[in-house]
C-alpha cells in the first residue's frame, strides 16, 4: 500500500496532470456530534480554492450532503460538486443534474419526520431527494433507524435505496453513487485526461475508490478504523489530510517531498 504522503506529493509535483475528488464529513471536516455541530477551519475554503487554481480548476467536492449545504461551508468559494452521494451534481462550467422527488418519496420523508421524532436522540436530516437519519447521539438506536429505514426505502417504491454510514442510515436515489459521479467529472474538462486521487472516509467512498485506482490514479482512506478498502492508502485523520492539503496548495510545482 502506498503512503499518502507519496500520493500527495504526485500532485505537487504534477498538478497539471492530477485531479482531485475530496469528501467532506470525516474527511476534510472532523466528524461532529450532529450534522449542524461540524466546524469549518476558517483558513479551509481559501486553501481549497488555491490547490483548486493550482490544478486548472480539476478539484471537486464529491459527498453525502447537498449542493446548497457545500456551498454554504465553503463560502464564497462555489466548487464543481456530486452532492448527495451523486444524485446531484454542479459540473465545472456551473450547469447542474438535479435530483428529483416524486410524491411518494414526500410521503415517505413526512412519515420518517414524524416517527423520527418519537425516537429520543434521532436525529433527522432534510436534505431535499435525500434523507438521513442519524444515531450517533444514541447508539442503541441502530436497530430501530435500521428497521424503520429498510420500510421507508420499500415505501418509495424502489426510487431510493439505503446508503449506510457513520452512525447514519441515509435514503438517496437509486441514481446516484459516487464512482458514478466521478465517472462524469472524468469525461469533462479540466477533469478529463488527469490523474484521478480520491480522498474520502466511508463506505460510500468506497466506489469512487474503485473508479479512481481502476483509472490508473490513486484513492486515500481517512481514519484510523480497520474496514477493507479499494484505496491504495490509508491516512489517520482530517486534520493530517488539511496539512498535507495545505501544504500542496502553497508549494510551487516540482517542490514535492521526493
Ligand atoms: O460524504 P460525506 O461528505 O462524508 O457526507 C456523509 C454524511 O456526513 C454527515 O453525517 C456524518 O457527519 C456528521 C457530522 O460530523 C456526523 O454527526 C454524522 O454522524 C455522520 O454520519 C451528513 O450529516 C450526511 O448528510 C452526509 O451524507
Ligand atoms: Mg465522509
Amino acid at each position: 500500500m502506498a503512503a499518502a504522503v507519496e500520493i500527495l506529493s504526485m500532485i505537487e509535483r504534477e498538478p497539471g496532470r492530477s485531479a482531485l475528488y475530496l469528501d467532506i464529513d470525516g474527511t476534510l471536516l472532523d466528524i461532529a456530534p450532529t450534522p449542524e455541530a461540524i466546524v469549518v477551519p476558517p483558513e479551509l475554503p481559501n486553501q481549497l480554492a488555491e490547490l483548486a487554481a493550482k490544478l486548472d480548476g480539476a478539484v471537486a467536492l464529491v459527498t453525502g450532503r447537498s449542493i446548497a449545504r457545500v456551498d454554504a461551508l465553503l463560502q464564497p468559494h462555489l466548487f464543481p460538486v456530486a452532492g448527495l452521494h451523486g444524485a446531484e451534481m454542479r459540473l465545472p462550467d456551473g450547469r447542474f443534474i438535479e435530483a428529483t422527488v416524486s410524491a411518494d418519496f414526500l410521503a415517505v420523508k413526512e412519515e420518517l419526520h414524524a416517527r423520527a421524532e418519537s425516537l429520543e436522540g434521532v436525529v433527522f436530516e432534510d436534505k431535499g431527494a435525500a434523507i438521513a437519519l442519524h444515531y450517533r447521539l444514541a447508539p442503541y438506536r441502530k436497530a430501530e433507524v435500521d428497521a424503520l429505514m429498510e420500510e421507508a426505502a420499500v415505501s418509495t417504491g424502489g426510487g431510493w435505496i439505503l446508503q449506510q454510514g457513520k452512525m447514519v442510515v441515509e435514503l438517496k436515489p437509486v441514481q446516484s453513487g459516487k464512482g458514478r459521479a466521478l465517472e462524469e467529472f472524468m469525461s469533462i474538462a479540466p477533469f478529463r485526461g488527469r490523474r484521478p486521487i480520491a480522498i474520502g472516509d466511508d463506505l460510500t467512498d468506497e466506489g469512487m475508490f474503485a473508479v479512481a485506482t481502476a483509472a490508473g490514479g490513486a484513492a486515500i482512506r481517512i481514519g484510523d478504523d480497520a474496514a477493507p478498502t479499494a484505496a491504495s492508502a490509508r491516512l489517520g485523520s482530517p486534520t493530517e489530510l488539511r496539512r498535507l492539503l495545505a501544504s500542496v496548495a502553497c508549494r510551487p510545482p516540482g517542490n514535492g517531498h521526493g
